[in-house]
Protein backbone atom coordinates (compact mmCIF):
# COMPACT_ATOMS: atom_id res chain seq x y z
CA UNK A 1 0.00 0.00 0.00
CA UNK A 2 1.39 3.23 -0.81
CA UNK A 3 2.03 6.19 1.98
CA UNK A 4 0.86 8.43 -0.35
CA UNK A 5 -2.81 7.34 -0.45
CA UNK A 6 -2.56 5.76 3.26
CA UNK A 7 -1.84 9.49 4.72
CA UNK A 8 -3.83 11.52 2.21
CA UNK A 9 -6.70 13.11 3.86
CA UNK A 10 -9.76 11.65 2.15
CA UNK A 11 -13.69 12.48 2.21
CA UNK A 12 -15.75 9.30 1.73
CA UNK A 13 -19.21 10.74 0.35
CA UNK A 14 -21.17 7.21 -1.29
CA UNK A 15 -21.27 4.63 1.78
CA UNK A 16 -24.12 2.53 3.06
CA UNK A 17 -23.44 1.85 6.00
CA UNK A 18 -25.49 -1.77 6.12
CA UNK A 19 -23.18 -2.39 2.93
CA UNK A 20 -20.07 -1.54 5.93
CA UNK A 21 -21.65 -5.08 7.97
CA UNK A 22 -18.24 -7.78 7.57
CA UNK A 23 -19.20 -11.56 7.54
CA UNK A 24 -17.77 -11.56 11.35
CA UNK A 25 -20.09 -8.87 12.56
CA UNK A 26 -23.29 -10.57 10.95
CA UNK A 27 -22.43 -13.78 12.42
CA UNK A 28 -21.89 -12.03 15.97
CA UNK A 29 -25.17 -10.23 15.50
CA UNK A 30 -26.87 -13.28 14.45
CA UNK A 31 -26.14 -14.98 17.26
CA UNK A 32 -26.81 -12.17 20.13
CA UNK A 33 -30.14 -12.15 18.34
CA UNK A 34 -30.73 -15.80 18.00
CA UNK A 35 -31.01 -15.46 14.64
CA UNK A 36 -30.08 -18.43 12.09
CA UNK A 37 -28.38 -17.95 8.85
CA UNK A 38 -28.47 -20.12 5.78
CA UNK A 39 -24.34 -20.12 5.84
CA UNK A 40 -22.36 -22.47 8.11
CA UNK A 41 -19.71 -19.69 8.99
CA UNK A 42 -17.40 -16.24 8.21
CA UNK A 43 -15.99 -17.78 5.06
CA UNK A 44 -18.94 -19.76 3.52
CA UNK A 45 -21.01 -16.62 3.32
CA UNK A 46 -17.99 -14.45 2.12
CA UNK A 47 -17.44 -17.29 -0.58
CA UNK A 48 -21.06 -15.92 -1.82
CA UNK A 49 -19.87 -12.63 -2.55
CA UNK A 50 -19.39 -13.37 -6.48
CA UNK A 51 -22.01 -11.13 -8.33
CA UNK A 52 -23.31 -10.67 -11.74
CA UNK A 53 -25.12 -7.23 -11.16
CA UNK A 54 -26.22 -4.75 -9.05
CA UNK A 55 -29.75 -7.25 -8.66
CA UNK A 56 -27.37 -10.61 -7.85
CA UNK A 57 -25.46 -8.03 -5.04
CA UNK A 58 -28.83 -6.44 -3.61
CA UNK A 59 -30.26 -9.86 -2.34
CA UNK A 60 -27.21 -10.81 -0.33
CA UNK A 61 -26.87 -7.63 0.68
CA UNK A 62 -30.53 -7.19 1.87
CA UNK A 63 -30.47 -11.14 3.60
CA UNK A 64 -27.23 -9.81 5.15
CA UNK A 65 -28.65 -6.50 7.43
CA UNK A 66 -31.87 -8.69 8.50
CA UNK A 67 -29.65 -9.45 11.70
CA UNK A 68 -30.08 -5.61 12.67
CA UNK A 69 -32.15 -5.81 15.25
CA UNK A 70 -31.44 -3.07 17.89
CA UNK A 71 -29.96 0.19 18.11
CA UNK A 72 -26.86 -1.38 19.79
CA UNK A 73 -26.95 -3.34 16.76
CA UNK A 74 -26.93 -0.01 14.50
CA UNK A 75 -24.30 1.68 17.08
CA UNK A 76 -22.21 -1.19 16.67
CA UNK A 77 -21.98 -1.44 12.80
CA UNK A 78 -21.49 2.19 12.26
CA UNK A 79 -18.80 2.60 14.64
CA UNK A 80 -17.03 -0.30 13.31
CA UNK A 81 -17.36 1.78 9.96
CA UNK A 82 -15.80 5.02 11.52
CA UNK A 83 -13.30 2.77 13.37
CA UNK A 84 -11.70 1.23 9.51
CA UNK A 85 -12.56 5.27 8.32
CA UNK A 86 -10.18 7.21 11.17
CA UNK A 87 -7.60 4.47 10.25
CA UNK A 88 -7.69 5.16 6.41
CA UNK A 89 -6.99 8.36 7.57
CA UNK A 90 -11.05 9.64 6.22
CA UNK A 91 -11.72 12.66 7.21
CA UNK A 92 -14.96 13.44 6.54
CA UNK A 93 -18.07 10.84 5.46
CA UNK A 94 -21.29 11.37 4.01
CA UNK A 95 -23.48 8.13 5.03
CA UNK A 96 -26.83 6.68 3.64
CA UNK A 97 -28.61 4.21 5.08
CA UNK A 98 -31.59 2.36 4.16
CA UNK A 99 -34.97 3.00 6.84
CA UNK A 100 -37.21 0.72 4.63
CA UNK A 101 -35.10 -1.91 4.58
CA UNK A 102 -35.64 -2.11 8.61
CA UNK A 103 -39.15 -0.84 9.11
CA UNK A 104 -40.34 -3.16 6.41
CA UNK A 105 -39.20 -6.05 9.02
CA UNK A 106 -40.35 -4.44 11.79
CA UNK A 107 -37.69 -2.64 13.27
CA UNK A 108 -38.74 0.71 14.60
CA UNK A 109 -37.25 3.75 12.49
CA UNK A 110 -36.24 5.63 16.08
CA UNK A 111 -33.82 2.85 16.55
CA UNK A 112 -32.60 2.71 13.41
CA UNK A 113 -31.22 6.50 13.15
CA UNK A 114 -30.78 7.02 16.74
CA UNK A 115 -28.15 3.68 16.70
CA UNK A 116 -26.35 5.34 13.71
CA UNK A 117 -26.57 9.30 15.13
CA UNK A 118 -25.02 7.63 17.89
CA UNK A 119 -22.03 6.44 16.57
CA UNK A 120 -21.48 9.52 14.50
CA UNK A 121 -21.24 11.79 17.10
CA UNK A 122 -19.09 9.49 18.90
CA UNK A 123 -16.59 9.01 16.26
CA UNK A 124 -16.24 12.52 15.61
CA UNK A 125 -16.01 12.93 19.62
CA UNK A 126 -13.30 10.22 20.04
CA UNK A 127 -11.40 10.48 16.26
CA UNK A 128 -12.15 14.17 15.02
CA UNK A 129 -14.58 12.79 12.09
CA UNK A 130 -16.90 14.76 10.72
CA UNK A 131 -20.02 13.18 8.84
CA UNK A 132 -23.46 13.50 7.10
CA UNK A 133 -26.54 11.12 7.29
CA UNK A 134 -28.62 10.91 4.38
CA UNK A 135 -31.86 9.00 4.34
CA UNK A 136 -31.99 6.67 1.32
CA UNK A 137 -35.50 5.40 -0.90
CA UNK A 138 -35.38 2.17 -2.03
CA UNK A 139 -36.81 3.16 -5.44
CA UNK A 140 -37.71 -0.80 -6.20
CA UNK A 141 -40.47 0.04 -4.01
CA UNK A 142 -44.10 2.19 -4.40
CA UNK A 143 -43.36 6.24 -4.16
CA UNK A 144 -46.21 5.92 -1.27
CA UNK A 145 -43.26 4.07 0.88
CA UNK A 146 -40.80 6.49 0.65
CA UNK A 147 -42.89 9.51 1.60
CA UNK A 148 -44.44 7.71 4.39
CA UNK A 149 -40.40 7.30 5.52
CA UNK A 150 -40.21 11.19 5.25
CA UNK A 151 -42.97 11.39 7.70
CA UNK A 152 -41.38 9.17 9.97
CA UNK A 153 -38.33 10.65 9.32
CA UNK A 154 -39.86 14.27 10.71
CA UNK A 155 -38.80 13.89 14.08
CA UNK A 156 -35.24 12.98 13.21
CA UNK A 157 -34.92 16.06 10.95
CA UNK A 158 -32.13 17.70 12.72
CA UNK A 159 -29.90 14.47 12.77
CA UNK A 160 -30.55 13.73 8.88
CA UNK A 161 -29.30 16.12 5.97
CA UNK A 162 -29.84 14.58 2.69
CA UNK A 163 -32.24 12.21 1.17
CA UNK A 164 -31.04 9.84 -1.79
CA UNK A 165 -32.63 6.84 -4.11
CA UNK A 166 -30.58 3.33 -4.30
CA UNK A 167 -31.92 -0.07 -4.85
CA UNK A 168 -32.63 -1.47 -8.32
CA UNK A 169 -32.24 1.01 -11.06
CA UNK A 170 -33.23 -0.55 -14.50
CA UNK A 171 -37.02 0.41 -14.67
CA UNK A 172 -37.20 2.48 -11.90
CA UNK A 173 -36.47 5.87 -13.02
CA UNK A 174 -35.63 8.92 -11.04
CA UNK A 175 -39.01 10.09 -12.32
CA UNK A 176 -40.91 7.98 -10.63
CA UNK A 177 -40.20 9.75 -7.31
CA UNK A 178 -40.73 13.19 -8.60
CA UNK A 179 -43.23 13.90 -5.79
CA UNK A 180 -41.17 12.32 -2.55
CA UNK A 181 -38.39 14.62 -3.74
CA UNK A 182 -40.11 17.93 -3.95
CA UNK A 183 -41.70 17.15 -0.44
CA UNK A 184 -37.97 16.42 1.11
CA UNK A 185 -36.97 19.61 -1.24
CA UNK A 186 -39.73 21.64 1.06
CA UNK A 187 -38.40 19.95 3.85
CA UNK A 188 -35.07 21.55 3.73
CA UNK A 189 -33.45 18.39 3.03
CA UNK A 190 -30.75 18.05 0.03
CA UNK A 191 -30.96 15.66 -2.73
CA UNK A 192 -28.64 13.05 -3.88
CA UNK A 193 -30.05 9.97 -6.21
CA UNK A 194 -27.87 6.90 -7.85
CA UNK A 195 -27.92 7.14 -11.60
CA UNK A 196 -26.36 5.79 -14.29
CA UNK A 197 -24.98 2.77 -12.34
CA UNK A 198 -26.70 0.10 -14.68
CA UNK A 199 -29.60 2.59 -15.99
CA UNK A 200 -28.55 4.85 -19.01
CA UNK A 201 -27.70 8.79 -19.01
CA UNK A 202 -31.33 9.78 -19.24
CA UNK A 203 -31.64 8.77 -15.70
CA UNK A 204 -28.55 11.27 -15.06
CA UNK A 205 -30.20 14.25 -16.75
CA UNK A 206 -33.80 12.78 -15.28
CA UNK A 207 -32.45 12.93 -11.72
CA UNK A 208 -30.92 16.54 -12.23
CA UNK A 209 -33.92 17.42 -13.98
CA UNK A 210 -36.76 16.30 -12.38
CA UNK A 211 -35.55 15.82 -9.10
CA UNK A 212 -33.33 18.62 -8.67
CA UNK A 213 -30.40 16.29 -7.12
CA UNK A 214 -27.23 18.33 -6.29
CA UNK A 215 -25.10 15.37 -6.86
CA UNK A 216 -25.24 11.79 -9.04
CA UNK A 217 -24.19 8.35 -6.56
CA UNK A 218 -22.21 6.61 -9.65
CA UNK A 219 -23.16 8.26 -12.90
CA UNK A 220 -20.28 6.43 -15.12
CA UNK A 221 -23.29 6.28 -17.56
CA UNK A 222 -22.35 9.41 -18.14
CA UNK A 223 -19.39 8.06 -20.33
CA UNK A 224 -21.46 6.81 -23.33
CA UNK A 225 -23.08 10.46 -23.95
CA UNK A 226 -20.28 13.07 -24.83
CA UNK A 227 -23.01 16.08 -24.75
CA UNK A 228 -23.69 14.95 -21.06
CA UNK A 229 -20.43 14.55 -19.78
CA UNK A 230 -19.53 18.42 -21.37
CA UNK A 231 -22.68 19.36 -19.04
CA UNK A 232 -21.47 17.68 -16.24
CA UNK A 233 -18.19 19.21 -16.59
CA UNK A 234 -19.28 23.03 -17.35
CA UNK A 235 -21.54 22.43 -13.82
CA UNK A 236 -18.69 20.82 -11.62
CA UNK A 237 -22.14 18.54 -10.92
CA UNK A 238 -20.30 16.14 -8.97
CA UNK A 239 -19.77 11.77 -9.14
CA UNK A 240 -19.67 9.82 -6.42
CA UNK A 241 -17.75 7.18 -8.38
CA UNK A 242 -17.26 3.84 -6.98
CA UNK A 243 -14.30 2.03 -8.80
CA UNK A 244 -14.12 -1.14 -7.10
CA UNK A 245 -18.30 -1.45 -6.72
CA UNK A 246 -18.22 -1.21 -10.38
CA UNK A 247 -15.77 -3.99 -10.94
CA UNK A 248 -17.17 -5.91 -8.44
CA UNK A 249 -20.84 -5.51 -9.96
CA UNK A 250 -19.36 -6.23 -13.23
CA UNK A 251 -20.62 -2.45 -14.46
CA UNK A 252 -16.55 -2.41 -16.35
CA UNK A 253 -15.12 -5.35 -17.25
CA UNK A 254 -11.72 -4.81 -15.67
CA UNK A 255 -10.09 -1.88 -14.16
CA UNK A 256 -8.30 -0.81 -16.83
CA UNK A 257 -11.73 -0.13 -18.50
CA UNK A 258 -12.73 2.09 -15.42
CA UNK A 259 -13.77 5.85 -17.11
CA UNK A 260 -12.41 6.97 -13.98
CA UNK A 261 -9.70 9.49 -15.91
CA UNK A 262 -11.72 10.20 -18.94
CA UNK A 263 -14.33 11.91 -17.12
CA UNK A 264 -11.53 13.35 -14.57
CA UNK A 265 -9.79 15.13 -17.29
CA UNK A 266 -12.99 15.94 -19.50
CA UNK A 267 -13.44 18.21 -16.27
CA UNK A 268 -15.73 16.54 -14.56
CA UNK A 269 -16.16 16.52 -10.41
CA UNK A 270 -15.38 12.97 -9.90
CA UNK A 271 -14.86 11.62 -6.36
CA UNK A 272 -13.59 8.12 -4.33
CA UNK A 273 -15.87 5.90 -2.67
CA UNK A 274 -16.28 2.84 -1.14
CA UNK A 275 -20.23 1.93 -1.70
CA UNK A 276 -20.47 -1.33 -0.04
CA UNK A 277 -17.17 -2.16 1.42
CA UNK A 278 -17.90 -5.66 3.30
CA UNK A 279 -19.20 -6.53 -0.20
CA UNK A 280 -16.94 -5.26 -2.62
CA UNK A 281 -13.25 -6.10 -1.42
CA UNK A 282 -11.90 -2.78 0.33
CA UNK A 283 -12.96 0.34 2.01
CA UNK A 284 -11.36 3.75 0.69
CA UNK A 285 -7.73 3.03 0.53
CA UNK A 286 -8.41 0.07 -1.56
CA UNK A 287 -10.56 1.95 -3.74
CA UNK A 288 -7.49 4.72 -4.55
CA UNK A 289 -5.50 2.14 -5.00
CA UNK A 290 -7.56 0.04 -7.62
CA UNK A 291 -7.17 3.14 -9.51
CA UNK A 292 -3.49 3.13 -9.35
CA UNK A 293 -2.72 -0.03 -10.02
CA UNK A 294 -5.64 -0.67 -12.60
CA UNK A 295 -5.27 2.92 -14.83
CA UNK A 296 -2.32 3.65 -13.83
CA UNK A 297 -3.49 7.31 -11.80
CA UNK A 298 -0.79 9.26 -10.87
CA UNK A 299 -0.47 10.34 -7.45
CA UNK A 300 -1.41 13.79 -9.01
CA UNK A 301 -4.47 12.68 -10.17
CA UNK A 302 -5.10 10.75 -7.51
CA UNK A 303 -4.78 14.29 -5.23
CA UNK A 304 -7.34 15.68 -7.08
CA UNK A 305 -9.64 13.48 -6.82
CA UNK A 306 -9.35 13.84 -2.98
CA UNK A 307 -9.64 17.52 -3.43
CA UNK A 308 -12.70 17.30 -5.28
CA UNK A 309 -13.79 14.90 -2.61
CA UNK A 310 -14.09 18.10 0.21
CA UNK A 311 -15.43 20.21 -3.23
CA UNK A 312 -18.24 18.03 -3.87
CA UNK A 313 -19.20 17.30 -0.04
CA UNK A 314 -21.41 19.20 2.39
CA UNK A 315 -19.18 21.10 4.86
CA UNK A 316 -19.49 24.58 5.52
CA UNK A 317 -17.12 26.78 2.90
CA UNK A 318 -15.18 27.02 6.18
CA UNK A 319 -14.30 23.60 6.81
CA UNK A 320 -13.75 22.96 2.87
CA UNK A 321 -11.02 25.61 3.27
CA UNK A 322 -9.43 23.90 6.08
CA UNK A 323 -9.53 20.32 4.85
CA UNK A 324 -8.28 21.64 1.51
CA UNK A 325 -5.58 22.78 2.32
CA UNK A 326 -4.67 19.65 4.20
CA UNK A 327 -4.77 17.64 1.22
CA UNK A 328 -2.50 20.60 -1.02
CA UNK A 329 -0.43 20.13 2.31
CA UNK A 330 0.04 16.44 1.97
CA UNK A 331 0.58 16.91 -1.75
CA UNK A 332 3.67 19.15 -1.27
CA UNK A 333 5.12 16.47 1.32
CA UNK A 334 5.16 14.23 -1.31
CA UNK A 335 6.12 16.81 -4.18
CA UNK A 336 2.63 16.37 -5.91
CA UNK A 337 0.53 19.09 -7.76
CA UNK A 338 -2.89 18.32 -8.37
CA UNK A 339 -3.84 17.80 -12.00
CA UNK A 340 -6.61 20.46 -12.15
CA UNK A 341 -8.59 23.26 -10.71
N1 LIG B 1 -24.27 0.13 -5.56
C1 LIG B 1 -25.56 0.23 -5.21
N2 LIG B 1 -26.46 0.55 -6.15
C2 LIG B 1 -27.76 0.65 -5.84
N3 LIG B 1 -28.23 0.41 -4.64
C3 LIG B 1 -27.37 0.08 -3.67
N4 LIG B 1 -27.57 -0.18 -2.37
C4 LIG B 1 -26.38 -0.46 -1.82
N5 LIG B 1 -25.43 -0.38 -2.74
C5 LIG B 1 -26.01 -0.01 -3.90
ZN1 LIG C 1 -24.47 3.08 -3.72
Amino acid sequence: MSAFIEQLPKVELHLHIEGSLEPELVFALARRNGITLDYANEDALRAAYEFDDLQSFLNIYYAGMSVLQTEQDFFDMTHAYLRRAHNENVRHTEIFFDPQAHTERGVPFSAVVTGIHRALEQARYDWGISSRLILSFLRHLPEESAIETLRQAEPFHAWLTGVGLDSSETGNPPDKFRRAYALAREQGYRLVAHAGEEGPPQYIRDAIALLRVERIDHGVAAIQDPALMAELAESRMPLTVCPLSNLKLRVVNSMSDHPMRTLLQAGLCVTVNSDDPAYFGGYMNANYMALQQGLAMTDSELLQLAANGVEASWLSPEEKALLLRDVREHGEKFGVYATTG
